[in-house]
């Protein structure tokens, strides 16, 4: 039986540019190098001591998840997801994977879902032009409940809602336990509160209800993403080092890095993953991007993750990444059988720039275009490689997902560095919540709007 996905490393090696690849040799001494640690990191999955793993706890949840989902099916013709980060990316890949780009315009029993991860003023006013605030729920989705683009986003939507008779127990929050303002409202509203739990890190929790509820409302039942996942699990567990897709890949990318291979592009081969390379880009930043090792020294860890579209950026950024720094590793995701696909007619048989294209279908193209773009990045030193997905599939995505999840927890451990904070973006939100009057902050305030003076630098003249 094909699997669900299936992971290529062979273009991460050459015998002759050893610069810029791994020698076959140096790969085979990664066993008794890198063994021992991939151990413990198999035995974490085994126990279920990694956070990640709470995702499978998260099962007893989808009951009342699919049931909730389907109230508000029934009920409203629009959802207006608030979420930021970890909030809604995860949300937006499922949805774009599944879906495809299109879901809110076309016709299908389900409500349209409205994706807002930003603050910008015309995007909340253009979205309150094509939804019915009154038939439209929210889900209110923060983990911590204090990120305050989300929580700006809330009171806004929670005021024209009530203005225009909004049913407040209608409302969705989901979020950590606590005691805390998103708490006491839910509390307040009496509105439906999931909770996720404590330490599955918002860039995680797609595998919960926060990816769950919209996925389900949705039409794509999360039990299926679920298991996907579940069969990646077992796989890294099982299967031995020399096979082992997370052990292989985990170890060559931090040997890669330890070359001078800085970033990490993930080069998806299908529209449908648009929003999922933007979701990697996030996980991996904030899991990897650390300045302090667990030993407390300053270690500036982590590679710089980019996203790119096949064939679309075939025409833009390819050009540097084959002839520009000689800093990158490539990682190709392809599907190996798409649900629909286009075979090409005869047209123009007497122009050759036309005639070779009859009787192709597009996925064959959109396949031998990824492999002649891999071949010429090989060609020009740049190491890569490619995991092909079976189908478009709740499994194959939920496989995706957890294996790159896997994949930044088992390279953390190389680093010797915590893949589950983020305390680089803790600052910024500290001066935002100082400079917006936030009250526990006020303390803090003065300091930095002296130092605000500081940022009206040297201005230039256009005009
Ligand atoms: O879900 P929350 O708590 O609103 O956080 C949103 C995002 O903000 C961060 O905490 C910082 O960027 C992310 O890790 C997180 O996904």
């Amino acid at each position: 039986m094909q699997s669900l996905i299936t992971i290529d490393i062979g273009s991460l090696f050459s015998e002759q540019d050893t610069a810029n690849f791994i020698p076959r040799a140096d790969f085979e001494q990664f066993a008794a190098q890198y063994g021992p640690a991939f151990a413990k990191f198999q035995t974490a999955l085994k126990d279920k001591t990694s956070p990640i793993t709470l995702s499978f706890g998260e099962a007893d949840a989808i009951p009342h998840i699919k049931n909730l989902a389907k109230t508000l099916g029934e009920k409203y013709d629009d959802i207006l997801l608030l979420g930021i980060g970890g909030s809604a990316l995860g949300t937006k890949a499922v949805l774009q994977f599944l879906h495809g780009p299109f879901y809110n315009l076309e016709k299908h029993a389900q409500p349209r879902l409205f994706i807002l991860d930003n603050l910008d003023p015309v995007l909340i006013t253009k979205v309150l032009g094509v939804i019915n605030i009154a038939k439209t729920a929210i889900i209110y989705t923060s983990k911590s409940g204090s990120t305050p683009e989300t929580a700006a986003q809330f009171i806004f939507f929670y005021d024209q809602y009530k203005a225009a008779g909004g049913r407040k127990e209608d409302i969705v929050i989901i979020c950590d336990s606590g005691d805390n303002g998103i708490n006491h409202i839910a509390q307040q509203l009496g509105c439906h509160l999931l909770h996720i739990p404590k330490n599955l890190g918002g860039r995680y929790s797609v595998l919960s209800s926060v990816g769950f509820l919209p996925a389900e409302i949705t039409g794509v039942d999360s039990t299926r993403l679920l298991a996907g996942a579940a069969t990646v699990h077992q796989s890294i567990i099982d299967t031995p080092l020399p096979q082992n897709a997370l052990f292989g890949l985990g170890t060559c990318l931090y040997e890669l890095a330890r070359k001078g291979k800085s970033i990490h592009v993930l080069f998806n081969y299908s529209s449908l993953l648009l929003e999922f390379g933007l979701w990697f880009v996030q996980l991996w930043a904030e899991s990897l991007g650390k300045k302090i090792n667990l030993d407390g020294q300053v270690v500036y860890a982590g590679t710089t993750p980019l996203t790119s579209l096949g064939a679309t950026d075939q025409h833009s950024i390819l050009q540097l990444y084959k002839e520009g720094p000689a800093d990158k590793v490539l990682g190709f995701v392809k599907i190996d059988s798409f649900p629909v696909d286009i075979t090409l007619p005869e047209a123009f048989p007497e122009e050759k720039e036309y005639a070779y294209f009859t009787g192709h279908t597009m996925s064959e193209q959109l396949d031998i275009e990824q492999l002649a773009t891999e071949m010429t990045l090989v060609g020009a030193g740049r190491p890569c490689y490619r995991i092909t997905l079976k189908e478009v599939s709740p499994e194959t995505l939920g496989a995706l997902l957890y294996f790159y999840e896997a994949l930044v927890v088992y390279t953390a451990n190389l680093y010797n560095i915590n893949p589950f904070d983020q305390p680089g973006v803790e600052e910024g939100k500290n001066i935002t919540y100082a400079l917006m009057g936030r009250q526990d902050y006020s303390q803090k305030r003065p300091d930095y709007e002296k130092a605000v003076a500081r940022y009206n630098g040297v201005r230039l003249k256009l005009s």
